[in-house]
């Protein structure tokens, strides 16, 4: 293993997971909140941000919705179920695909807009339950996807607290192993399944084992594209890759720009 991928996983996730729940608990009891509640993929990080919210809240307290589209594999459902049992954690299976079908009646096809529909789809529901419950919705995002913008701007990017944006992708998976996730789970290959074989990383097209160090120097040690690739020994062309697609997605990152330039400090 690389040494800077290797310095990136070789953490002390004891400490860590301590601090994440500590923050999460924190952060329900001041907000009044009576719990949280998140999707369920079946996925490594929806799995990692349960089990967290799990040790954080009493497990009464989280509640789990699986919401299966027809890209969805089973096996994704299973997992998500059988973790939720094995946590105490209540859940809900919602399937997506009437929901879907009505709005495939009014909107033209697109295969990228209808997987970013899937995910608002996604988020009303876990919005509906946080309404009705008195919860607060639990996002999954890990910092490799918030950096380099890889999700649905107010899909799965919504949500009232983020619990892994902290760590990076190979990150979440070590802490996976230290949590004791099902290997099923931690082995899995990424993916949004927004579409019948979407894979991250195919998507993406570059490893997160690649991309988590370039990450890690452009963002956390502020290091400049050039002295990055040299330390990584890669081509100054694939970190400028990486560079631009966390430019390009700074909008996903930030507030609505107020483009109004009305001033009311005079009045
Ligand atoms: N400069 C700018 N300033 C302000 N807003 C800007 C903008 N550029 C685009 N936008 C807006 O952003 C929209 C594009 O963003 P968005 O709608 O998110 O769409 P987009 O970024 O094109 O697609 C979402 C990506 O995230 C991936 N994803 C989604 C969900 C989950 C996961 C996962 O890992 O599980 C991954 C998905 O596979 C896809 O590659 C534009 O239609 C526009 O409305
Ligand atoms: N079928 C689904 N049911 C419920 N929630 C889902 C479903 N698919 C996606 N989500 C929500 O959207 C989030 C983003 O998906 P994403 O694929 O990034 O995460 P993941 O599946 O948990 O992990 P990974 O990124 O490793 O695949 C999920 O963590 C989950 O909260
Ligand atoms: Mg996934």
């Amino acid at each position: 293993m690389p040494a800077m991928l290797e310095k990136l996983v070789d953490q002390d996730f004891g400490k860590i997971s301590g601090q994440i729940e500590r923050s999460i608990s924190g952060y329900v009891s001041k907000s009044s909140a009576k719990g949280l509640v998140v999707g369920l993929s079946g996925g490594l990080d929806s799995s990692v941000v349960l089990k967290l919210a799990a040790n954080a809240l009493l497990p009464s307290r989280v509640l789990g919705i699986v919401m299966p589209s027809d890209t969805t594999p089973k096996e994704d459902v299973d997992h998500a179920v059988k973790l939720a049992a094995s946590f105490g954690v209540r859940y809900h299976v919602i399937d997506i695909n009437p929901l879907l079908e009505k709005y495939a009646e009014v909107l033209p096809e697109d295969k990228k807009a209808r997987g970013n529909l899937m995910a608002r789809i996604r988020m009303n529901i876990l919005y509906y339950y946080a309404n009705i419950n008195g919860y607060i919705v639990a996002g999954t995002s890990d910092k490799s996807e918030l950096q380099i913008g890889y999700f649905t701007k107010f899909g799965d990017g919504a949500a009232d607290i983020l619990p892994i944006a902290g760590l990076y992708k190979t990150q979440v998976r070590a802490l996976a192993r230290h949590l004791g996730i099902p290997n099923e789970i931690v082995e899995k290959k990424s993916s949004p399944r927004l579409w019948l074989d979407h894979l991250a990383e195919q998507e993406i097209g570059m490893d997160y084992e690649v991309m988590d160090p370039i990450l890690y120097l452009l963002v956390d040690r502020k290091m400049k594209p050039k002295a990055a690739a040299k330390r990584l020994g890669l081509p100054v062309s694939q970190v400028n890759r990486v560079k631009g697609m966390i430019e390009t997605s700074l909008h996903k990152r930030s507030m609505p720009v107020a483009v109004s330039s009305i001033n009311n400090s005079s009045f």
